[in-house]
């Protein structure tokens, strides 16, 4: 079975230790997010987790067959266009030029892209439209396993609950796993199996959140009932400072 197991993670910066302990595991088809207050050490665990950082202490276990990434600044390249962006990672894995361009144009439209936007460079795009291309980047190439850093906190509420759909349907049909780090709780809830929170200074997880429901059948009056009880709890308060002094 595929997964992404991560054991007695522990990461430096110089002197400084970053995470402490940390010990995950996210089985395929499940959804699970990190959350914790700036500065804590999600972009860290995120990288670590991908690849992106080299482990230093402990493990981080990948049988997922694929994956990508989608982050917060869409990270095009500038000098290619919507179609050439999205098309890179299936080019990457040697899918053939005309193939790997009618895949992109099909995603792109899914994605709510338009003919009229294939041909444009980033600079040309809003920031909506960039995050679309992101999205479409990242999916086009089927991954198994999604990395997603604050992938939606740019976004207007419009075009971050289409987004979301689109993903909630994935997740819903099983055809993806993910792992993504977020600020907001509301989003959290609304997409993860689970949440790990994490406190800072040395990031470490001090509690998970389980949510049994599907994420197809969470609608607004239940993401707001959850989030209302999360707020309450004594963890969330503390780790996030919401206590009013
Ligand atoms: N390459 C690096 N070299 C040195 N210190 C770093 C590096 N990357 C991050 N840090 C430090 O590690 C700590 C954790 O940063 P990280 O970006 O992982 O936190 P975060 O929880 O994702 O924060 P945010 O939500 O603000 O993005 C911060 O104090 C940051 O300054």
């Amino acid at each position: 079975m595929e997964k992404l197991e991560v054991k007695n993670l522990n990461h430096h910066f110089g002197f400084t230790e970053i995470l402490r302990g940390i010990n995950f595991r996210l089985n395929k088809g499940q959804v699970l997010s990190v959350v914790g207050p700036s500065g804590g050490g999600k972009t860290t665990l995120l990288h670590l987790c991908a690849g992106l950082l080299d482990v230093e202490e402990g493990s981080v276990t990948n049988t997922f067959t694929s994956s990508s990434f989608a982050f917060q600044d869409a990270r095009l390249l500038p000098w290619k266009n919507v179609i050439d962006n999205i098309a890179l990672g299936l080019l990457a894995a040697g899918e053939k030029k005309s193939v790997a361009i009618e895949k992109s144009k099909k995603i792109a439209l899914e994605f709510g892209l338009e003919e009229g936007d294939f041909l444009k460079f980033p600079k040309d795009l809003s920031g909506g439209m960039r995050q679309r291309v992101s999205f479409a980047r990242a999916l086009v190439v089927k991954p198994s396993l999604l990395f997603l850093d604050e992938p939606f906190s740019a976004l207007d509420i419009g075009l971050k609950k289409e987004l979301q759909s689109i993903l909630i349907e994935m997740i819903s049909k099983k055809e993806i796993s993910i792992l993504f780090i977020t600020h907001d709780l509301m989003e959290a809830i609304r997409l993860s199996d689970e949440i790990l929170l994490l406190k800072a200074d040395p990031g470490h997880i001090v509690k998970k959140f389980s949510y049994d429901l599907a994420q197809n059948r969470r609608d607004d009056e239940y993401v707001y009932a959850q989030s209302a009880k999360i707020l309450q709890d004594e963890k969330i308060i503390d780790t996030f400072e919401l206590e009013i002094k």
